[in-house]
């Protein structure tokens, strides 16, 4: 078919064959791939195209014709309608066939792997309210100060009332801090002529129903937005450290370089395996703490034996890992790149008294080299960087020592799957994989593998 009859904002009707990496929908008009966010295999959609490319082309649902066995009930078709959640439109039961699928796809696509296990993925008992962690952009509509996430592809704001994946304590704490800002009329930061104060705000919020709140503005430490942070804690009693972040840049990146404590404590405790880790606004934490667990202990029964062994966890974050593998193990290294992260992770140690850790703040690609250069024994290597994955000399750089396991935890099945793939040039075989799902009604998944090096 000639493609040049599609054009975009033309309505067309799609069925929907199957879930593509990414998290849309695909099906086929005539002979062009048509992509559809928030469809699910099975749906006979109406779709207005949005965009019309040389072999493939991107519509919005307007209609759903006939749903999928796999779709939700209520009539909800967008991005919107699911607060952002582009998986929401799926039950959760299929919600975790298809991410099991897509991580099996990618492997072999990507990585060109074959040969592996892979396990279903683990799911949530709790997948929703889950996110421990949220950041909101500020935005000024109708008259008013809103927060929420931005649409899709937009940088336009959408406010929902209670958020599907925010803790109940965030919601609230959100909730109060707007009528207080809406009250002292606060200027909101406008990114194209970069004026107006605030910008964004950060809420961590832990099991023991205690909070942080980190408030991002433009400017400097203002007398008025400190006071809309004192009434704040005089409405919500659980935060016990509020932080103003100061980002004068012109960014995407929400918070800032400074970041002043107005009050409580520098850094919140989340408990994790009988430990109580130290968190600064700074610091990486998994944002799920129910699927933490599961993700964790699996990675480390992933380990052949720990018993008196010399581990590495790069890109160690706060600690969790070297700490929980530090009961086992004769000595663990932990290399993180952000310093508040390391800080927290030694303060954590020593309330602990763990002892047999050594934290290393620096690039993994640099201090692991050094690590290995300077004739450190080490018997196996546990990776968990962020979503760009393993730096390449890394790879290279193992593969020159006697280390023959490797455990890797990944958020980005893309880049694990393009590592995977020069791992496996290299000797070391993927062996098993476990998908574990640490983002319900998103798209994200979380994977762990094993690699073993052949004899
Ligand atoms: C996905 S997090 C994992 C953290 C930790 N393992 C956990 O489960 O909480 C990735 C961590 O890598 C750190 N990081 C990013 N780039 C790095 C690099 N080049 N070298 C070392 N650490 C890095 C980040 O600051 C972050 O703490």
């Amino acid at each position: 078919m000639d493609r040049t009859l599609l054009k975009k904002g033309q309505e067309i009707e799609v069925q929907i064959d199957k879930i593509v990496f990414g998290g849309e929908g695909l099906g086929r008009y005539k002979d062009i791939a048509i992509f559809v966010p928030m469809s699910v295999p099975g749906d006979r959609v109406r779709v207005e195209l949005i965009s019309v490319k040389k072999t493939y082309a991107r519509g919005l649902i307007t209609e759903v014709v006939e749903a999928g066995a796999d779709r939700v009930e209520g009539g909800r078709l967008t991005f919107e309608d699911f607060h952002g959640c582009d998986f929401a439109m799926l039950n959760y039961e299929s919600q975790l066939k298809y991410k099991k699928l897509m991580v099996d796809e990618v492997l072999k696509g990507v990585g060109r792997l074959e040969g592996y296990e892979i396990a279903d993925t683990i799911g949530a008992d709790n997948p929703t309210n889950y996110r421990n962690k949220i950041i909101e952009p500020f935005a000024f509509k109708g008259g008013r100060i809103v927060s929420g996430f931005f649409k899709r592809k937009s940088h336009e704001v959408f406010e929902v009332e209670e958020n599907l994946l925010q803790s109940p304590l965030a919601n609230k704490i959100v909730r109060e801090l707007k009528d207080i800002l809406n009250k002292k009329r606060i200027s909101v930061y406008n990114e194209k002529s970069h004026r107006g104060v605030l910008r964004h705000v950060m809420v961590r919020t832990t099991s023991y129903n205690e909070a942080m709140v980190v408030l991002i503005v433009r400017g400097e430490v203002d007398k008025k937005v400190k006071q809309a942070l004192y009434e704040l804690r005089d409405r919500c009693s659980e935060i016990k450290s509020a932080y103003i972040s100061i980002n004068n840049r012109r960014t995407n990146v929400a918070l800032g370089d400074k970041n002043i404590l107005i009050y409580g404590k520098e850094t919140i405790k989340e408990r994790l395996f009988d430990i109580d880790f130290n968190i600064s606004p700074t610091s990486f934490f998994q944002i799920n703490l129910e699927q933490t667990e599961k993700l964790y202990s699996k990675a480390i029964s992933y380990f052949d034996d720990v018993d008196n062994k010399h581990i590495v966890d790069a890109y160690s974050g706060a600690g969790t890992i070297a700490m929980i593998m530090s009961k086992a193990a004769k000595k663990v290294y932990a290399i993180e790149l952000v310093e508040s992260a390391t800080r927290d992770a030694i303060a954590t140690s020593r309330e602990n008294k763990i002892d047999n850790i050594e934290f290393i703040n620096g690039r993994a690609e640099e201090k692991l080299i050094e690590l290995i250069d300077g004739g450190h024994k080490i018997d196996s290597i546990i990776f968990d960087p962020p979503r760009k994955g393993i730096a390449e000399n890394i790879l290279h750089k193992v593969n020159e020592t006697s280390i023959d396991e490797i455990v890797y935890i990944s958020c980005n099945p893309s880049t694990f799957a393009r590592d995977a793939g020069i791992l496996d040039q290299l000797g070391y075989k993927l062996t098993k994989v476990q998908p574990v799902d640490m983002f319900p009604q998103t798209s994200h998944i979380e994977v762990i593998g094993k690699f073993i090096k052949e004899a």
